[in-house]
């Protein structure tokens, strides 16, 4: 799947809000004026089987192979487990915390210490939930090859957290892209994405302390 194809798909869909006044808060705090529902990707098996495919073909091109499927909740999970059913591998997802019944699981499913894992989020804002269960997993003794997502904001803060814990990511499509998209679709104006762009250079700008 090619990251416009993704986009185009996500636009049809619906996925992709805009707003300039009323903005969206993110899980980070942040006050956005873009919200991306990957979520709604589980409500279409053709995309969401095409997300599945690329996450397939990027995890193919590891050596040696992955031995486990790491889903982060909630978003990653289903993402996770239609790449792990693909590949017949194992699958565990990993909680934003651990629980606080039951086993106080933060990993739910088999891990062994040594395995190599892909971690598979839905999009990456800040990079803060997808680190977070890489870290998790590491602290169990998983090797974090890669963290996947369908969707990132490319965040400077978020390439300097991933670089500063040494996990590579990468994801099908990005913001660039989707200001791509929308101005080619006459959604946006070249003076409005030369805004959105702005904010992506400095993303608090609308969040109140
Ligand atoms: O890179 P970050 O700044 O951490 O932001 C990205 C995270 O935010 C969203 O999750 P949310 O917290 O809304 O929870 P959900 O996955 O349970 O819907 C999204 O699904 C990512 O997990
Ligand atoms: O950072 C977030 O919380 C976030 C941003 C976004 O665009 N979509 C989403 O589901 N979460």
């Amino acid at each position: 799947m090619k990251n416009q194809q993704l986009i185009s798909d996500l636009l049809a869909i619906g996925a992709v809000r805009i707003e300039t006044e009323d903005f969206f808060t993110w899980t980070s705090g942040i006050k956005s004026p873009v919200y991306c529902d990957n979520r709604l990707t589980m409500s279409y098996p053709k995309i969401r089987r095409q997300i599945a495919e690329t996450f397939v073909k990027k995890i193919n091109r590891h050596e040696p192979a992955i031995d486990v499927i790491a889903g982060c909740a909630t978003a990653g999970i289903p993402h996770a487990a239609w790449v792990a059913e693909q590949m017949d591998l194992p699958m565990v997802y990993v909680r934003s915390s651990a629980k606080k019944h039951g086993k106080g699981n933060q990993i739910e499913g088999q891990i062994e210490p040594g395995q190599r894992a892909v971690v598979i989020e839905d999009l990456i804002s800040t990079g803060k939930s997808s680190i977070a269960a890489a870290d998790a997993l590491e602290k169990a003794g998983v090797e974090i090859v890669e963290v996947l997502s369908i969707f990132t904001y490319g965040l400077k803060s978020a390439e300097e957290a991933f670089t500063e814990k040494g996990y590579t990511y990468s994801a099908i499509a990005s913001y660039e892209n989707l200001l791509d998209q929308l101005v080619e679709e006459n959604v946006m104006k070249a003076d409005e994405r030369k805004l959105m762009e702005k904010w992506r250079q400095d993303p608090y700008v609308f969040t109140q302390s």
